[in-house]
């Protein structure tokens, strides 16, 4: 083998390594090596890459962050637009909801519900050209939102090429979920913030739409957002070839190397999403990320297709929200503690 074509092969593998000990670690949660080794492994990749800069690829775990601060945003148009939800404040409307729905599309067949935590953080949508990042946006009003792509590229759970093993390569994906920030991340942020004299961030909401909307993206990736996925769309291929339902799409956006939380459930019934809400609404309390509701959504793509959309949002899911008083006082415990 030429010197160089074992170089090639040394940095590929380097590589490789890397992004699978990074999968691993920021999406599965289970470390497959020792950090210290990470980092050593990771300053190899580095100083290679150095030598060999006409072989720096963009889905390397060295191109995550970036140097110079943006100036500004630019503003960018969705390929597809995203929706609001509508809201339920208790049982009792979410089963108007139903009666609702149910009007307008009669159907004797068995329904299911797909229930997921409605993650309390800052929407944003990721476009992949041929399994590679290329976008990341927040949401913006839904159609126009801002290009922050550099900030995306920094969330470590976001993976920078799609996992496409078992799939054909897929010209275009478009992935939506939710940047958050951890609770722990969230306060120690304020502790500095507070050391530095700045204001603090009111609650990780906040705090993680302020940190997306960073010009610097070395300060974005400080500060350790995370980040789970919640809808897939494939065009140039009709998606219901790989996903006919909400469930599978989330089972996919897994192989894809996506975190999707875990907490989602299939119901086959209201009775049965009323059960999750009510366990949720002292479990939630437990988790390390901030929850404000649960977001329920009709499972078949078929049925939400005939459902369609009003104006501003899908008929086929709604946003089953707990009472806002809960939150404020967790996280004022946080803010008055730090
Ligand atoms: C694809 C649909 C429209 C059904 C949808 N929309 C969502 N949201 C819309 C409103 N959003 C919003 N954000 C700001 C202003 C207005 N609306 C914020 C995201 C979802 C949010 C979560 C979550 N947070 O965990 C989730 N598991 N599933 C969602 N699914």
């Amino acid at each position: 083998m030429t010197q160089i074509k074992s170089e090639v092969k040394q940095i590929e593998e380097l590589r490789q390594l890397l992004q699978q000990a990074s999968y691993a670690y920021y999406v599965l949660d289970t470390p497959i090596m020792e950090d210290t080794v990470y980092d050593r492994l990771y300053r190899e990749l580095q100083q290679m890459e150095i030598e060999h800069p006409e072989l720096v690829r963009l889905d390397s775990p060295t191109q995550r962050v970036g140097e110079k601060p943006a100036i500004h945003f630019t503003s960018v148009r969705h390929n597809i637009p995203l929706y609001s939800l509508e809201n339920a404040f208790n049982i009792d409307e979410l089963q108007s909801w139903e009666q609702r729905w149910r009007r307008q599309l009669p159907t004797t067949d068995a329904v299911e519900y797909v229930s997921e935590l409605k993650i309390d953080g800052s929407a944003i949508a990721l476009t992949y050209e041929n399994g590679i990042l290329v976008r990341g946006a927040t949401r913006g009003d839904g159609v126009m939102g801002e290009d922050i792509t550099q900030n995306v590229r920094t969330i470590r759970s976001i993976p920078l090429r799609l996992n496409l093993t078992d799939l054909e390569n897929l010209e275009k994906v478009e992935v939506r979920g939710e940047a958050f920030l951890p609770l722990d991340v969230f306060k120690q942020i304020n502790e500095e913030r507070q050391k530095a004299g700045e204001q603090l961030f009111a609650n990780p909401r906040n705090a993680a739409a302020g940190t997306l909307r960073q010009l610097d993206s070395r300060i974005v990736a400080k500060r350790r957002l995370d980040f789970f996925a919640y809808t897939l769309h494939i065009s140039g291929r009709d998606d219901a070839s790989i996903a006919n339902t909400q469930w599978e799409a989330l089972e996919l956006l897994e192989k894809m190397g996506f975190r999707v939380n875990p907490n989602h459930k299939l119901c086959a019934s209201l009775a049965e999403v009323a059960e999750y809400y009510q366990y949720w609404d002292t479990e939630r309390l437990n988790l390390p990320y901030m929850t404000d509701g649960v977001v329920v959504k009709l499972n078949s793509f078929k049925l939400q297709e005939q459902l369609g959309f009003t104006q501003k949002f899908p008929r086929w899911a709604v946003a089953l929200k707990y009472p806002a008083e809960e939150a404020p006082t967790r996280v004022e415990n946080i803010a008055v503690n730090v």
